[in-house]
């Protein structure tokens, strides 16, 4: 049994995970919100999972190192200077962060790594997301990852190599490019497809998220298995054994 504390806990993925905390049988230390300090919670803890905004990175991380507990980080939209400043944080404490926290998308990962490695340059890979109306960052943190994932099979870097957010007389796309386009509408808990498109065949890898207990269920086991480890930055593929 672990002493589970929630940062966002009033909002959407904070309320599904008190639930998956409770139904794998662990408590939950407690929960802050917008404008409370992680400080007091941290205390109370034997683990913290961030499902909040990139601004309160800084202090969470700051709260869970002077406790000296591992941190979970579900929050996306972070930027190089977020994963600077987990990097640093994982010389004192374990942190795993990731876009996705569920079995499928982490396994999707692997399938795209792999596609992408194998296919040639004249397979353009594009990655659609579409995400609920209430979602404030773009492209979502999983789409990234695969983008991610993509651009490893292929020995490429991610950031010199993205297309995203075309519009207007764009001109053709760049050999190479792994593209992005991200809807917005409705409910939808999260889809996201990977397409290879060759010359005369595509190829789509795709996950679908019915609902947020996916993200909360691997959310709370990342977080269980976090307990106890040495410091260092942590994945998804850790927690599942998919290294
Ligand atoms: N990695 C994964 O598997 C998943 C990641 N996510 C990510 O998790 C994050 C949260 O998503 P979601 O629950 O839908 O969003 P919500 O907006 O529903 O919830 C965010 C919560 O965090 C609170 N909050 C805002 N600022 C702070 C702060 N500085 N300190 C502490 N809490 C704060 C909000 O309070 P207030 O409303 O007052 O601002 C709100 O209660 C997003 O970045 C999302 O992309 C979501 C699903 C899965
Ligand atoms: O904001 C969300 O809802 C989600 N965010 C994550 C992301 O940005 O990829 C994970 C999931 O797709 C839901």
């Amino acid at each position: 049994m672990a002493r589970i504390g929630i940062i966002g806990s009033k909002g959407r993925m904070g309320q599904a995970l008190a639930q998956a905390v409770a139904d794998a049988g662990h408590e939950i230390a407690g929960g802050v919100d917008r404008g409370e300090s992680a400080g007091p919670l941290a205390s109370e803890a034997d683990v913290l999972v961030d499902f909040s905004r990139p601004e309160a990175l800084d202090a969470n991380l700051g709260a869970a190192r002077v406790a000296g507990i591992p941190l979970v980080i579900g929050t996306t939209g972070l930027s190089a200077e977020h994963h600077a400043m987990i990097d640093d944080a994982a010389r004192a404490i374990p942190v795993l962060q990731t876009g996705n926290t569920s079995l499928g998308v982490t396994l999707l990962a692997h399938l795209v790594r792999e596609a992408a490695g194998r296919l040639g340059t004249d397979w353009d890979i594009e990655i659609v997301e579409m995400h609920h109306r209430m979602k404030v960052d773009a492209p979502s943190g999983t789409a990234l990852l695969l983008g991610e994932a993509a651009a490893a099979g292929r020995g490429i870097e991610l950031g010199e190599n993205t297309e995203s957010g075309r519009d207007g007389h764009t001109g053709a796309r760049a050999e190479g490019a792994i593209g992005f386009a991200a809807l917005r509408g409705g409910t939808v808990a999260g889809e996201h497809s990977v397409i290879f498109a060759g010359n005369e065949e595509r190829i789509t890898l795709a996950h679908s998220a019915e609902n947020r207990m996916i993200f909360a269920r691997g959310a709370v086991k990342a977080a269980h298995w976090l307990i106890g480890r040495d410091a260092g930055r942590y994945t998804m593929n850790d927690v599942l054994g998919l290294t």
